[in-house]
């Protein structure tokens, strides 16, 4: 699977989002090292703090799954502007690895990619809980 083909799978994804608030869809699909995909859009709530990401509603599918192993990440709000992770967001992907890339996209054909590092510099990882255990 090609970044182009995961940022069409986010672009499908986001038609699900439920967001009578904001009105500003995103979708995301993340791809697992061993080739699997989970989709997620945004979900939102009438208590607007309980509102779920299009990140980690893919997150938390992939991982209630046992497909903890993520390669990439692509997510595509706006057509007009790049839509990035917000920093909740950012946290919950560094958990499964620094290396993880993300796809951020406007479209199929105009996209950015980066590493969850790129976005998140001098995280707080599970490594660092490890060393007092
Ligand atoms: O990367 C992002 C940025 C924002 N949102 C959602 C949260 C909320 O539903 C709406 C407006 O903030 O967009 C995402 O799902 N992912
Ligand atoms: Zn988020």
């Amino acid at each position: 699977m090609t970044e182009k083909e995961l940022m069409k799978k986010a672009i499908e994804a986001r038609e699900k989002a439920y967001v009578p608030y904001s009105k500003f869809p995103v979708g995301a699909a993340l791809l697992t090292k061993s080739g699997k995909v989970h989709t997620g859009c945004n979900i939102e709530c009438a208590s607007y703090g309980a509102t779920n990401c299009a990140e980690r509603t893919a997150i938390f599918k992939s991982v209630s799954e046992g497909d903890l192993d993520i390669d990439m990440i692509a997510v595509v709000g706006d057509e007009n502007a790049y839509t990035y992770p917000c920093g909740i967001c950012r946290q919950v992907i560094v958990e499964y690895g620094k290396n993880i890339k993300l796809i951020i996209g406007k479209s199929e054909e105009e996209y950015k990619v980066y590493t969850i590092e790129n976005l998140l510099p001098h995280s707080f990882t599970p490594d660092d809980l490890e060393k007092n255990n």
